[in-house]
């Protein structure tokens, strides 16, 4: 993909299908994606509840529900296709060590009966090789960099006496101790409140250049995306519907779902005009997914959308959609007012930069 073709691919998935056996039914969570992922860049993968983001995630770590499976596909990293692993042995070659995960909930990844700075220091005489007072001294440090202050008390004490956006922090910390070439954050700032929220943002993207860290960011909130992330991958029922550097999904968007979650946004409900909302309820995915998942909901939708998966258009060397209003036979759509009153002031600022 032009521009970040010249950087390096930390990890490429392609054609991925993963599928859940659910009493005698077999659900397809994630249906034939594609997408690679480039060193130090943050990629946001945004959608709504249920389009597979997770499950996305939990692949790339071999940490999927015991009655998920991938069907098909690859997952590449380092001359190793994570596709092939079966056992716990294998993906504790990678699980923390070279990527590791920042979920929402950080009460689930602490142990409530050690202090916070020897769970730290674990992982760094685990991963690191340092021990004694170096590992001691590089906890310290770690915990600097998350932003806790008075770093020497703050080691002895245990998860419950810190706040929520803390041990968030906390969480981080061990993540980063660990030295992964790729972070994972599922989520990680949605049950914080926002100026927390905005806090932990502005870490996790301070960490990212000062580490070099790859990055993943999970969220159905796109508000947040723009803050954080060089690329967005949309997702629509287990499928990437649009991909591109976040000022093209942002400001430029091409998938009709793309519109929908964009009109949702707090600035747009502001304009007072007539939204574009999204009615109705993503497909079964306990059954086959005929042409474009979304288009029942879509009233830009073509009849081709009905029977036809749509292919990915190219809009830049940076930016594909799948749909088929980017086909030249497609009709031109009028887009919603304020919809595209955004794209444009996006767009005039973008280029004032
Ligand atoms: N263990 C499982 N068994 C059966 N179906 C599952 C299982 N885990 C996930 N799924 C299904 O896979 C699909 C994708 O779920 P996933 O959790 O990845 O969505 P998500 O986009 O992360 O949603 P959210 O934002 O709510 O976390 C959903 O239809 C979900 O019901």
């Amino acid at each position: 993909m032009g521009e970040l073709q010249t950087k390096e691919r930390v990890l490429s998935i392609q054609n991925l299908i993963i599928k859940f056996k659910l009493r005698g039914q077999v659900l397809t969570a994630i249906r034939d994606i594609s997408l690679d992922l480039y060193k130090g860049k943050c990629l946001a993968i945004v959608g709504e509840s249920g389009s597979g983001k997770s499950v996305l995630v939990k692949s790339i770590m071999g940490l999927l529900d015991k009655n998920g499976y991938i069907d098909q596909g690859q997952i590449l990293y380092q001359n190793m296709d994570l596709a092939q692993f079966t056992t716990e042995k294998d993906w504790l070659k990678i699980r923390g060590k070279e990527i590791a995960m920042v979920t929402q909930d950080p009460m689930t990844s602490l142990n409530p009966l050690k202090t916070i700075g020897k769970q730290i220091e674990e992982c760094v005489v685990l991963h690191q090789g340092l021990k004694g007072k170096s590992a001691y001294e590089e906890t310290l440090k770690l915990l600097r960099d998350v932003g806790i202050h008075d770093v020497e008390k703050r080691y002895k004490q245990y998860p419950h006496e810190f706040s929520g956006g803390m041990r968030q922090r906390i969480v981080i910390a061990i993540a980063i101790a660990c030295n992964p070439k790729i972070l994972i954050c599922d989520e990680p700032t949605t049950a914080l409140d926002v100026t927390i929220q905005a806090q932990i943002l502005q870490l996790l993207t301070n960490l990212q250049k000062k580490y070099g860290l790859t990055t993943i960011f999970i969220t159905h909130d796109l508000g947040v995306v723009a803050k954080v992330a060089d690329c967005i991958a949309v997702m629509y029922a287990g499928d990437i519907i649009e991909v591109g550097k976040t000022e093209e999904v942002f400001f430029d968007g091409k998938h009709p779902y793309t519109w929908a979650l964009i009109s949702s946004l707090p600035q747009l409900g502001t304009k007072g005009d007539q939204l574009y909302s999204i009615k109705g309820t993503p497909p079964n995915l306990f059954k086959e997914v005929k042409g474009d998942a979304f288009a029942p909901r879509n009233q830009f939708a073509l009849e081709i959308d009905f029977v036809e998966r749509p292919p990915f258009f190219k809009v830049s060397e940076t930016h594909y959609a799948r749909t088929w209003l980017l086909d030249p036979r497609a009709p031109k759509v009028e887009l919603p007012k304020a919809l595209q009153a955004f794209f444009e002031e996006g767009r005039r600022l973008a280029n004032e930069k």
